[in-house]
């Protein structure tokens, strides 16, 4: 009997990874079941999850035609490696856990995280990481690094509940079985204590005056059938869980491909990533498995609860007099612990937030020769990840010892009193031993009555839907006042007042950081103002579907971003499949003065690598300006390159411009004298408003103007 695992028994301290779950969990035996082992704030996926779906991201609303390439000789090679991100990775393994005296346990489902990856998404419980309109107070932007577990929300739980609802016959299936099967296991303990009894003493009753040979094939059918219905609802449960997944990864993908620019600011792609791989994988698994395993442990706990009273009220009296008091400590000493285990968490995911920075820009920290303080500030925060991880392991030691010893200290108890009540022939060996395995069971089944951690952001706004068939081009920006979500205090546009002509080639001018990019993203609706608004032929781009809008502008940018994929492709990028013909690119390449193309052995068919690493960058620039062309656009952004070109690829980029800029509305971050001359107006910005704006020749007349000046700074051709 010494030997018998008690209802105390916990699990294994838990390592950085493996939060404990909560005192009271811990201290009724099963480990962790809802948190993979990630870095950072991850620790409350639903939460997170809701957050990513609910979030009224700005297109969020419609659903978007995907992303396409025209010609997609290697859309299959992509289709193929994206397929991998989300990979069942870190599928959690459901563990029958069965105390070595084969006390079944409620079913753990144990996280798996093969990859070991660690992320942390800064996010704050508190913080609207999301709210992309509105202005964000200071202190909500701040990180929540105190392990705080954040509240939880009924009204989020019914939302995630609600996605697995088109599960639900799956899921009722899998209830009936479980319930046939939790009825079965209940009575084990007390056919244990019969077959004690039966077996040890000639004079005991077999119950329902059977022989013992009939008793014993009775038992073992019953058994056979528990097991069925067992195996049946594991099936069930897991095929219903996975289908949850599935759903939940294919809406999150769509949800984060939505976002607005703010959110991708605030977090880190292989954040993001995570999130599709793990989080969808504990909600939808949590959404399926806690349904399951919570009402079996309801039904296990009552019910053990139950024939505990009926077996000896005495003992079931010692047993609540001992329980409570040493689970209100442990609930407390686990809560600490399991801030401490958040904090580990965060600074984990900080580690790897370096490592990620870093090697994605390994060829920067090489040229500045920063191997060895890299290294350096790596270890920092490895150390601390360390420091944090050694105090956790330390006061999860003190717990789990304490806790042990108490139960200990109970079942002792238990054993003297109920010893003492078999010698006094109050009840039998067997009738103790059940009500011992009663005990365990129960202890077992309350720590599957977990309840879910989550709170969901509430409120989606519903996105604009207006298009404009007739659109002209006129721009305003109506008393827009601008902060960057990510730096509230550090306001850019207070109050920008300015109108721009449909057809008007206008080129920003300004000094570094006064702006001009901002303009340009502010259009696109990277972000939107937080007051006034911005207009095009009057009407707020807010009101405008998205996609429309965004379709009606081409940006060409410093450094244009080519896809690791054909020319063809990255010249259609961006435009619906069937929409475009091979003809309709070399039309757009031979606009943009992309003859270089005919002597590439594949033509439109070359691959370009990755970021379009294998042209130069005179001819990126040409792609992507022959990009632009194809989408016909009524608004144009462009952002000159600073860089020189060779006077050959600067004639050919100029001849090309020409053409793209020719009847269209035009906002040109211009740095060159040339640029800014041929430009139809020139807005000058200074400390976020516009303090000048004429045509080049009246600015340059203006012998304390801001443009001059900016000119005589910048240039010495004035
Ligand atoms: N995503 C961002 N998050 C926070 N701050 C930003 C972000 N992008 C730009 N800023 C800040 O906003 C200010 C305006 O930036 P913007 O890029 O619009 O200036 P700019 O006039 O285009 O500068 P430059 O000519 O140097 O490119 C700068 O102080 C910049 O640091």
């Amino acid at each position: 009997m010494a030997s018998m695992p008690h209802c105390w028994s916990v699990p294994p301290p838990p390592a950085v990874s493996a939060r404990p779950r909560s005192a009271a969990n811990s201290l009724l035996m099963r480990p962790s079941a809802t948190c993979l082992p990630m870095g950072g704030q991850l620790r409350y996926p639903y939460r997170a999850l809701s957050r990513l779906l609910g979030q009224r991201s700005l297109s969020s609303s419609r659903p978007s035609p995907p992303l396409r390439h025209a010609s997609l000789t290697r859309s299959k090679r992509k289709a193929s490696s994206t397929r991998t991100v989300g990979s069942s990775q870190t599928a959690p393994a459901e563990t029958p856990s069965t105390a070595p005296s084969g006390i079944p346990s409620a079913p753990t489902t144990t996280p798996v995280d093969s990859a070991g990856t660690t992320s942390s998404d800064g996010e704050s419980p508190k913080s609207p990481l999301l709210r992309a309109t509105s202005p964000t107070p200071p202190e909500e932007t701040q990180e929540d690094t105190s392990g705080k577990p954040p509240k939880v929300s009924w009204e989020s739980v019914r939302k995630l509940l609600r996605l697995a609802r088109p599960e639900a016959t799956m899921v009722g299936c899998a209830v009936g079985l479980l319930l046939l099967s939790s009825a079965i296991t209940m009575s084990v303990p007390f056919a244990m204590g019969k077959i004690i009894d039966v077996v040890a003493t000639a004079t005991a009753e077999v119950p329902f005056g059977l022989t013992k040979g009939q008793f014993f094939i009775g038992l073992g059918s019953m058994f056979i059938l528990g097991a069925t219905a067992n195996a049946g609802r594991v099936m069930l449960i897991r095929t219903a869980g996975e289908r949850v997944i599935l759903r939940l990864r294919d809406k999150l993908y769509g949800a984060l491909i939505r976002q607005d620019i703010g959110f991708f600011d605030r977090h880190r792609t292989g954040d993001l990533v995570s999130r599709l791989a793990n989080d969808t994988t504990v909600v939808g698994k949590s959404l399926t498995n806690n349904v399951s395993d919570g009402l079996r442990s309801l039904v296990m706990a009552s019910a053990g609860l139950s024939m505990m009273v009926y077996m000896s009220p005495t003992l079931t009296g010692i047993m609540l007099a001992i329980v409570p008091p040493i689970s209100i400590t442990a609930v407390i000493y686990g809560r600490f612990i399991r801030t401490l285990s958040h904090q580990t968490q965060a600074a984990l995911g900080d580690s790897t937030k370096v490592v990620e920075e870093r090697l994605g820009n390994i060829r920067t920290v090489q040229a500045f020769v920063m191997e060895n303080a890299e290294q350096e500030l790596y270890h920092s925060r490895v150390k601390r990840v360390y420091d944090l991880a050694k105090r956790e392991a330390i006061f999860s030691g003190f717990f789990f010892g304490g806790t042990g010893l108490f139960g200990n200290l109970a079942i002792m108890a238990m054993l003297g009193v109920g010893g003492n009540m078999v010698v006094q022939q109050v009840m039998t060996v067997g009738e103790l031993t059940s009500f011992l395995l009663y005990t365990a069971y129960v202890g077992g089944s309350l720590s599957g009555l977990t309840s879910f951690y989550s709170e969901i952001m509430k409120g989606l706004e519903v996105s604009g839907t207006l298009t404009l068939p007739n659109l002209r081009g006129q721009l305003q920006f109506d008393n827009v006042a601008f902060v960057y979500p990510t730096r509230p205090l550090a306001p850019i546009f207070r109050q920008l007042n300015v109108t721009v002509d449909a057809g008007t080639v206008v080129g920003v001018a300004g000094s570094s950081g006064s702006g001009k990019s901002t303009l340009t993203a502010l259009l696109l609706r990277f972000y939107d103002p937080q007051s006034g608004c911005v207009r095009v032929d009057g009407v707020d781009i807010r009101d405008l579907d998205l996609v429309w809008w965004r379709r009606q502008i081409a940006t060409v940018s410093q450094e244009p971003v080519l896809f690791a994929g054909t020319i063809a492709e990255n010249v259609a990028y961006g435009l619906d499949a069937g929409t475009v013909t091979e003809a309709d690119i070399h039309t757009a390449l031979a606009q943009a003065n992309c003859d270089f193309i005919h002597h590439l052995p594949e033509g439109i068919h070359t691959f370009v690598g990755e970021r379009g690493i294998s042209l130069s960058g005179g001819q990126k620039q040409r792609v992507a300006i022959a990009r632009a062309l194809i989408k016909n656009p009524r608004i144009l952004l462009l952002d000159e390159a600073t860089s020189a070109l060779d006077s050959e690829n600067e004639y050919l980029m100029k001849e090309a411009l020409e053409t793209l800029t020719n009847g269209r509305t035009v906002f040109t971050i211009a740095h060159r004298l040339s640029t800014l001359k041929s430009c139809d107006l020139i807005m000058c910005l200074h400390d976020g408003d516009v303090v000048e704006m004429d045509t080049f020749s009246n600015l340059m007349d203006k012998p304390d103007g801001s443009f001059r000046r900016l000119m005589e700074y910048q240039t010495d051709a004035v």
